[in-house]
């Protein structure tokens, strides 16, 4: 079963991924971007103020291809529960943001470039908080952090939730970390309930 974890930079997701580890010791956690070389040369785009926004969503799409094929596909193959920090969705809400005005209906785009070949998540859970706090939060080192960016981002976000409303599930990140943590768990304790439900 594979869940993800979305939401705006500063908005919680690592905090609740790494203590989801305690919650389910045997699951694989990884994270968008990986820690591979696709992964170096995303985080080199993203410190690079001039990079060119197709160009980058290639760089975070290819590393997206590697993530699928050497981590996601054997561990569910394995009937692992999966945990990932972003995943595909970020895609949708950042290059679609990053896009605008480049090309015509950026989100759709980057999701029908996802479409052939990306995994569906069963579940994914997304922190939601307003820019402000995100910002401040996360301290706006690189440039997807800054506030006015991630108010479009925040918007395209609440466009996936609207569209897939049964397996995108909404979470107050204003809330304290252990309550935002216990809400994310009664969430996810009910999907892996219903999956094992579903394989029996
Ligand atoms: N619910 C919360 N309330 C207040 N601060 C939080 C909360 N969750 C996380 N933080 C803090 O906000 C910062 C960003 O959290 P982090 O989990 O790294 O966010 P993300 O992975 O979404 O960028 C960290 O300093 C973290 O300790
Ligand atoms: C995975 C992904 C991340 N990003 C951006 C979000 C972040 O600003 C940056 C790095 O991601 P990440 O390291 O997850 O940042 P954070 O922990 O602060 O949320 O890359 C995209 O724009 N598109 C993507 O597909």
């Amino acid at each position: 079963m594979l869940v993800t974890l979305e939401g705006l930079d500063g908005s919680g997701k690592t905090t609740v991924w790494e203590a989801l580890h305690d919650v389910y010791p045997d699951a694989e956690f990884t994270r968008e971007p990986t820690n591979s070389w696709y992964g170096d040369a995303v985080y080199r785009s993203i410190g690079d103020e001039d990079a060119d926004p197709l160009a980058e969503l290639f760089l975070y799409t290819a590393d997206h291809a590697d993530h699928l094929s050497r981590v996601i596909e054997p561990a569910l193959e394995r009937g692992d529960l999966v945990v990932s920090d972003r995943y595909a969705h970020s895609r949708y809400a950042y290059q679609g943001a990053t896009l605008e005005g480049v090309i015509d209906r950026p989100m759709e785009y980057v999701r029908g470039v996802h479409q052939p070949f990306t995994v569906e998540p069963d579940l994914t859970i997304y922190l939601d908080l307003d820019p402000e706090t995100a910002a401040a939060r996360a301290g706006a080192t690189n440039k997807f952090e800054r506030a006015a960016y991630l108010e479009s981002v925040r918007s395209n976000y609440k466009r996936l939730l609207r569209a897939e409303p049964d397996r995108f599930v909404q979470v107050d990140a204003s809330q304290s970390p252990e309550a935002v943590l216990e809400r994310v768990e009664t969430i996810l304790a009910e999907a892996v309930d219903d999956d094992v439900a579903e394989q029996q």
